[in-house]
């Protein structure tokens, strides 16, 4: 296993680049820590599957390096970085049985045969195929040859990093659960790096310790489930993460108040007077009908199940609000806004109250 930190890493397709338009991934620095679970999260373009692939080496960068640990990878050939892969859609070789695919990447690398029986076993289980370990792969639906690839990449123990790409596309809803689940075990189990590629968030969110959402080719946050959610760093990760995403209103910011429209409202924190396109940001959770406080017109309050949302509009703003369970809505709604809820953001990015 292995740290992996991308240096200075950044990504052209084009032949000769002559500005940031012409780069699937912007210039980033991160470190991955050893033994961490991430998810690559963003929405379809935003470079996941670029950045994936330098660092499985089916990509080598423009700009920057690779390192796995102190080693310098950057050029080195996939089979060379000690990686296990799954891809969106299976691969698996059909005349072989289901055991004998799980077994390929151990048999390459010479475990002992009772070494491998058991380990298949182990893997067949946690993927729910240990009753059909003897039959050939061919005739398997897609969503069972899935299950193996899933399998075979996470059948070796010493890998630096096990690398998904959409490993659930093609797996039905309830099985997704229950392998992400199991996922997350193996991984607390064995420890493995793991990067996981999806647009999905709710599979972001409960697979990964740690969540890196790109946009544009740019790593905009890494960070965990909550930080996400509380303190997004970007207005990007803000309406993305959560459902509905995060309200944001252009506002004018002074000290700890800020006015959207000609209405004021308290903030919970004083932010000086910041310079650049100023919004606040607050999460439909963090919205409360109240007595006194901002104007609001309803435009209609849709009930899923969970509970119910409330959309309508401040100051021509839209804006959402979760109500609790049994909340009446009065005949003159006024909404107020959680002030310690609130982010400020200037030209996108979140600002960090003054003195902080
Ligand atoms: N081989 C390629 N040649 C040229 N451009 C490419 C190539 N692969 C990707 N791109 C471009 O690079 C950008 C990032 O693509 P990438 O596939 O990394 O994004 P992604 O987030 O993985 O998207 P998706 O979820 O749709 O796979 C896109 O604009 C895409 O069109």
């Amino acid at each position: 296993m292995a740290m992996i930190t991308l240096e200075n890493l950044a990504h052209s397709y084009h032949q000769n680049p002559t500005g940031d338009a012409d780069y699937a991934l912007k210039q980033m620095t991160h470190i991955w820590q050893d033994g961490g679970a991430y998810a690559l999260l963003g929405a379809s373009g935003c470079g996941k599957t670029t950045l994936l692939n330098i660092i499985s080496g089916l990509v080598t960068p423009s700009h920057g390096r690779v390192l796995f640990g102190d080693r310098d990878v950057t050029r080195a050939d996939t089979a060379d970085r000690n990686i296990a892969q799954v891809f969106q859609f299976p691969v698996v070789y059909d005349t072989m049985t289901v055991a004998e695919n799980l077994a390929f990447p151990l048999r390459n690398r010479g475990k002992d045969a009772g070494y491998i029986t058991d380990r298949v076993q182990k893997i067949g289980q946690m993927i729910g195929m240990e009753h059909m370990l003897k039959r050939k792969a061919r005739g398997l639906t897609a969503d069972a040859k899935q299950k193996i690839s899933l399998g075979r990449g996470m059948v070796r123990e010493d890998v630096n990093a096990i690398l998904f790409d959409e490993p659930l596309t093609v797996i039905d809803p309830h099985m997704k659960w229950e392998l992400r689940t199991q996922l997350k075990q193996l991984h607390r189990q064995f420890g493995h790096t793991m990067i996981y590629v999806t647009h999905d968030q709710t599979e972001a969110l409960t697979f990964a310790d740690k969540v890196v959402v790109m946009h544009e080719g740019r790593v905009v946050q890494m960070g965990t489930p909550e930080e996400l959610f509380e303190t997004p760093a970007h207005t990007f990760v803000g309406y993305f993460i959560g459902s509905p995403g995060m309200n944001l209103f252009p506002a004018e910011v002074r000290g700890n108040q800020a006015r959207i429209g000609d209405q004021s409202l308290e903030l919970g924190a004083d932010y000086g007077i910041p310079p650049g396109r100023l919004q606040i940001g607050i999460r439909p959770e963090y919205v409360r009908l109240a007595p006194e406080g901002l104007a609001l017109s309803v435009t209609r309050v849709e009930d899923i199940g969970r509970h119910r949302i409330l959309r309508g509009q401040v100051a021509g703003h839209p804006v959402n609000a979760i109500l609790h369970e049994g909340e009446a809505l009065p005949d003159q709604p006024k909404l107020r806004f959680e002030p310690g809820r609130i982010n400020v953001y200037a030209d996108d990015w979140r600002l960090a109250p003054t003195g902080v």
